[in-house]
């Protein structure tokens, strides 16, 4: 296994890229630290595929380096960099059995049959597969053939690392879970450093311990799964991130007071008493309570989701989600919405712009 930096890089599909707008990565600067669980999390196109495809190698950057272990590979082709990936749909030989194919990639690089035999049966048994070893792999379900695949990825202990490019495509809703929980649990066992990537929060969030979020060719935020959801760094993990996501709302600062549709806001920290580019404040509908006083608001849709219930209420044309665990208002009610101070943030052109609130001495 190895550390992964990823420095500069940049990569453009066009021969002469005139701009930003031409490359599919910006610019990406990154430490994938050895053994760490990572998830690499974005909307379709965001540019995870063709960075997945740059530390495999498939892919040559236009510009920048990655090094394994301080070790330049930008050049190195993929069979020399000793990755183990696991694709979308399983890649798996029909004709062998579960046994052959689990052996398959330690066979190849003349790994001696006693351990390959250890090898295995260990892989298995954490697979839960152990009883279909000796059975052809044609005729398996869609997702025990994908376990089959994630277990070839995870057999050798010698890869730099295991890269997980969508496994759960292919797998019904109801076995995702099981299959999603049961790759958390082999990273605790195998501990090799895993990427796993995904346009899914929640199997990004279920499976990695820092997620990197990506979008259009950069990375706007790596942190936990906590972090991305209590302060995100940028408005778009605050509305890529949760269910619902971050209320965006449009503001106004005058002496490094924040206001909303003319209301003043309480944030979590100082800001600056001038904020540059387009102002908004975001606050999760975690955060907002429905109270006697604060921003008056009309009830405009509430939508009963099992746990609680999401409360949408307008204010001017701005619709501000809330999540209410106590009595749903109705349609039409006259409601006043209050943010809690300490999870309110403001954002200047997309980015983070407000301080954290101070913690009290211990004095
Ligand atoms: N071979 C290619 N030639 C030209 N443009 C490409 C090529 N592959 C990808 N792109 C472009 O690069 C950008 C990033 O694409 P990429 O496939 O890396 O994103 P992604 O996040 O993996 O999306 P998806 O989840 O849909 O695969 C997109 O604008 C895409 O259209």
């Amino acid at each position: 296994m190895a550390k992964i930096t990823l420095k500069n890089l940049r990569h453009s599909y066009f021969p002469e890229p005139k701009g930003p707008q031409d490359y599919a990565l910006k610019e990406v600067d990154l430490d994938w630290q050895d053994g760490g669980a990572y998830a690499l999390l974005g909307p379709s196109g965001c540019g995870k595929s063709t960075l997945l495809n740059i530390i495999s190698g498939l892919l040559v950057p236009s510009e920048g380096q990655i090094l394994f272990d301080g070790q330049d590979v930008t050049k190195l082709p993929p069979d020399q960099r000793n990755i183990a990936q696991v694709f979308q749909f399983p890649v798996i030989y029909d004709t062998m059995t579960v046994r052959e194919n689990l052996a398959f990639p330690l066979k190849n690089r003349g790994v001696d049959p006693a351990t390959i035999e250890k090898r295995v049966a260990e892989i298995a048994e954490m697979l839960e597969v152990t009883d279909m070893l000796d059975r052809k792999a044609a005729g398996l379900s869609p997702d025990n053939k994908q376990k089959i695949s994630m277990g070839r990825g995870l057999v050798r202990d010698d890869v730099n690392v295991v890269m997980f490019d969508e496994p759960l495509t292919v797998i019904d809703p109801h076995l995702k879970w099981k299959l999603r929980t049961k790759l958390k649990e082999l990273h605790q066992r195998v501990s090799h450093t895993m990427i796993y990537v995904t346009h899914d929060q929640t199997e990004a969030l279920t499976f990695a311990d820092q997620v990197v979020v990506m979008q259009l060719g950069e990375v706007v935020q790596i942190g936990t799964p906590e972090e991305l959801f209590e302060r995100p760094a940028h408005t778009f993990v605050g509305h890529f991130i949760g269910s619902p996501g971050m209320n965006v709302l449009p503001a106004e600062v005058k002496d490094g007071q924040a206001y909303f549709e003319g209301q003043p806001v309480t944030l979590e920290g100082p800001i600056a008493s001038d904020v540059p580019g387009t102002v908004e404040i975001g606050i999760r509908p975690e955060f907002v309570s429905l109270a006697e006083t604060g921003i008056p608001a009309t009830v405009s849709r509430v939508a009963d989701v099992g746990r609680h219930t999401v409360v949408e209420a307008m204010v001017g044309a701005h619709k501000v989600a809330a999540i209410q665990n106590g009595p749903a208002p109705q349609k039409g009610d006259k409601v006043h919405l209050h943010f809690t101070p300490e999870q309110t943030r403001l954002y200047a052109d997309g980015w983070i712009a407000s301080e954290p609130a101070q913690k009290e001495s211990a004095a």
